[in-house]
């Protein structure tokens, strides 16, 4: 800026001494070179160290809120839902990004544009003064505008959160969709086109104002340069040079501040996707844990307690669900299974018994030591676990074995699919598998993981009778064997005669807790 101020002032000098016999041409343009040079490399410079600047906060940006999200309540997470922490990793963080990477432009325009106005003060404080009254009133009839801009954009965006859900609905939901011909008319029409329209309607008005601030600004520019051009010479004694100073001033001035107000949009946006952000890392800090395992997990336990625990969910609709509260000691080396209708709550149980949920009432005690918040990130290290709705990773994730490789294909014969998968360093060959190989995949993690307690959430539901079989009969007393301790939620009423213990659930509380004298069928 300082630069380009410098060159102008030069070139208006040097337009002044064109002709008279005492100008120096050869200092002029030698002042002009080193100016040029100067310029270079300060752009050069600017832009170089900016989009380090930009690029550093994006990268800063995603890992910060990548790990807030992993250190954060999982029941808080639920509320928040997928789409809304997709749309904030992607979207978010891309306006954001997009805005910064623009910022080097837009400063070096600032610059130009602060250069220019400290060249005219200079050449004038009295049509400073009148340019930076003219700017205030610019300033304020444009933010009047740039405010109902924003505010719809803001609207526009919170709409993106709906988008996502619906997109993941397209995608999720497509067998179906593909199905039912109607169904998808009704979806595209009634739920993601009604939604994307009215986003392109918010979207559309708020940069249509920002647009009619751009050309709101613009001519009020003219009206300065007009004011300058004729104005100015009647009211005070200006000479011609002075007068010529003003216009090339302002008309160099135009490009860099057409930039700054062009951007405007984009910074808008990023300034409402920071908005969220920001609201989304509260709500995240509103239910981070203290995700640090400070010391190892025990080998050995000897009970697990679960007393007066409850947890209840509370839905948007005022419905809620309430589980326990609910009194309960483990033991290592049982195998419990926790039965009872749909909707009972076992996997609520399950979830609480894991810490992933933090009972709302009572407490777990791990040993006789109550488990705190501090505590819940390493207490949850002594389970391994294959949800109902399991994810299963490409790569075998925390281990660095030399062996594992081995250990994995020792587990893969007995999963029998060796003939399907290959583990090489870890890595899995495919997971593009049957619902049941998969699940079989997801079961060999948590065997190679090898904790003191199992907790299979339907594992047998997705498997062939033979494999039904030897999960109960074979599998889940090989780990009882091992002195691990299995809580299995199970529908196989077939196979409840595999468990030491049975905890049924009903309605959120537990009608009994029996131990059936077990079969020879489940003894090895
Ligand atoms: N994410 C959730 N948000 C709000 N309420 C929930 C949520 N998950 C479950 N519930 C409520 O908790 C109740 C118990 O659900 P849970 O998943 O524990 O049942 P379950 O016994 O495992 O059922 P199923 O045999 O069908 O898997 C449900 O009836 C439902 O009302």
């Amino acid at each position: 800026g300082v630069c380009t101020a410098g060159a102008i002032a030069l070139v208006n000098a040097a337009i002044g001494q064109l002709g008279e016999a005492t100008g120096n041409p050869i200092a002029y343009a030698t002042s002009f070179i080193v100016l040029a040079i100067a310029s270079l490399f300060a752009s050069v410079l600017a832009r170089v160290l900016l989009v380090r600047l930009s690029q550093d906060s994006v990268f800063a940006l995603q890992v910060q809120l990548s790990q807030q999200i992993l250190a954060s309540d999982l029941r808080q997470l639920e509320c928040l839902g997928t789409p809304r922490l997709l749309a904030g990793l992607t979207e978010d963080v891309q306006a954001i990004a997009t805005a910064v990477y623009l910022l080097p432009p837009v400063g070096i325009s600032l610059a130009v544009v602060a250069g220019c106005f400290a060249y005219i003060a200079w050449l004038s404080g009295w049509v400073f003064l009148g340019v930076m009254g003219l700017a205030v009133v610019a300033g304020y009839s444009c933010r009047w505008l740039l405010r109902r801009g924003r505010g719809l954009l803001a609207q526009a965006r919170s709409l993106q959160d709906v988008l996502f859900g619906q997109f993941a609905a397209l995608t999720g939901g497509i067998k179906e969709l593909k199905l039912h011909a109607r169904g998808r008319t009704d979806f595209l029409t009634a739920d993601l086109r009604a939604t994307a329209d009215r986003y392109r309607l918010l979207s559309a008005r708020g940069l249509i104002l920002f647009a009619t601030t751009d050309s709101w600004g613009k001519s009020i520019f003219f009206v300065a340069i007009g004011l300058i051009l004729f104005a100015l010479p009647q009211a005070f004694a200006i000479d011609t040079e002075a007068i010529a100073g003003f216009v090339v001033t302002f008309a160099f001035v135009v490009g860099p501040l057409e930039n700054i107000v062009n951007k405007l949009p984009l910074v808008s946006r990023a300034s409402v996707a920071l908005q969220n952000l920001e609201a989304l890392k509260l709500q995240l800090q509103d239910g981070a844990e203290v995700a640090s395992v400070t010391r190892a997990p025990r080998s050995r336990w000897q009970t697990l307690e679960l007393r007066a625990a409850a947890y209840t969910y509370r839905g948007t609709d005022g419905s809620e669900f309430a589980l326990g509260p609910i009194d309960l000691t483990l033991h290592p080396g049982e195998v419990v299974f926790i039965v009872g209708g749909n909707g009972s709550g076992k996997s609520t149980l399950a979830k609480l018994l894991l810490g992933l949920y933090v009972p709302s009432a009572g407490a777990i005690y791990f040993d006789g030591d109550r488990v705190e918040s501090g505590d819940r990130d390493w207490y949850r290290q002594h389970f391994s676990a294959v949800f109902a709705d399991f994810y299963l990773f490409e790569r075998l994730l925390g281990f660095d074995e030399p062996d594992l490789d081995a250990r994995a294909l020792k587990y893969l014969q007995t999963l029998q699919l060796d003939g399907k998968v290959q583990i090489e360093r870890g890595r899995l060959s495919t997971t593009q598998l049957s619902q049941g190989q998969r699940k079989r995949l997801a079961l060999l993690v948590a065997y190679l993981e090898d904790r003191p307690m199992y907790v299979f959430d339907e594992w047998a539901a997705d498997q062939d009778p033979h494999f039904r079989a030897v999960f109960y009969e074979q599998l889940l007393p090989e780990l009882r064997d091992r002195g691990k301790t299995v809580i299995a939620i199970s529908h196989d009423d077939r196979y409840f005669h595999c468990a030491d213990r049975t905890i049924a659930l009903d309605y959120g509380r537990v009608v009994s807790d029996t131990r059936p004298a077990r079969s020879s069928a489940c003894t090895d």
